[in-house]
């Protein structure tokens, strides 16, 4: 299983990364995540990204590259995979789509979460983070829309994006992802019995002729 989750700041991509993470025992890489521990350990990562991350702009590619690039390449992900915040801009989706090919793998499918923004500032107030007051919030949702929305673009042309109202409950967002995604690979198990039955049909015309 290798999907990414999408969506503005607070519409709940985390929420339900962790929880699809531990229900389908494959890792959940958060981006932000893994940047908020490597600042607190002070890493070489996290005092390379600090100075970006605490002006909520995006750390420059090749950090964020060679993070992924480790990542995916683990023995931890080969059964699966759940990104959160990554791709982050087009030259991370293109950087993926790269790796990807480089190792032989695919996601299966890309979700963006759509939440009405009054209910998103009340989930930043609620939150807390450091970074949820309104200066950083409002640069987060500006580079979301300059930066990260035409990822979503780019996917959509590529006919694997679904979009999720995340404004339900976390037990309800959660069922929709675990359905739409068995919907999916129901569509995939028909679609590889509709092509073996033709070819088997093909095969017995040719032995006929
Ligand atoms: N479906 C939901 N209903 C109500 N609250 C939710 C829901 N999903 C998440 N939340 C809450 O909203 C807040 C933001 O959620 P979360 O951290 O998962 O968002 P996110 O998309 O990962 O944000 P970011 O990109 O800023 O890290 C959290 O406090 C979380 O508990
Ligand atoms: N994909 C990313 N590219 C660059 N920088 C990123 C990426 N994902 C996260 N960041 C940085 O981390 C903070 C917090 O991210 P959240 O997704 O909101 O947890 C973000 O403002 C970037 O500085």
């Amino acid at each position: 299983m290798r999907l990414i989750l999408l969506g503005v700041p607070g519409s709940g991509k985390g929420t339900q990364g962790a929880i699809l993470s531990s229900q389908w025992q494959i890792p959940h890489i958060s981006t932000g995540e893994i940047l908020r521990q490597a600042i607190a350990n002070q890493t070489a990562l996290g005092l390379k990204a600090k100075a970006y991350v605490e002006k909520s702009e995006l750390v420059p590619d090749y950090l964020i590259f060679d993070l992924i690039r480790q990542r995916l390449t683990a023995p931890s992900t080969q059964r699966g995979w759940i990104l959160d915040g990554f791709p982050g801009n087009l030259s991370q989706a293109q950087f993926l789509d790269q790796l990807l090919a480089t190792l032989g793998q695919s996601y299966n499918r890309v979700f963006s979460f759509y939440v009405p923004t009054d209910v998103l500032v009340q989930r930043w107030r609620q939150r807390g983070r450091s970074d949820d007051h309104p200066e950083l919030i409002c640069k987060r949702i500006e580079v979301y829309q300059e930066q990260t929305a035409p990822v979503i673009q780019h996917y959509r042309q590529q006919g694997c994006l679904t979009v999720i109202n995340g404004d339900r409950p976390v037990e309800i967002v959660t069922h929709f992802l675990q359905t739409s995604f068995s919907d999916l690979s129901l569509t995939i198990q028909q679609k590889t019995v509709n092509t073996s039955e033709r070819l088997i049909n093909k095969e017995r015309q040719i032995l006929s002729d």
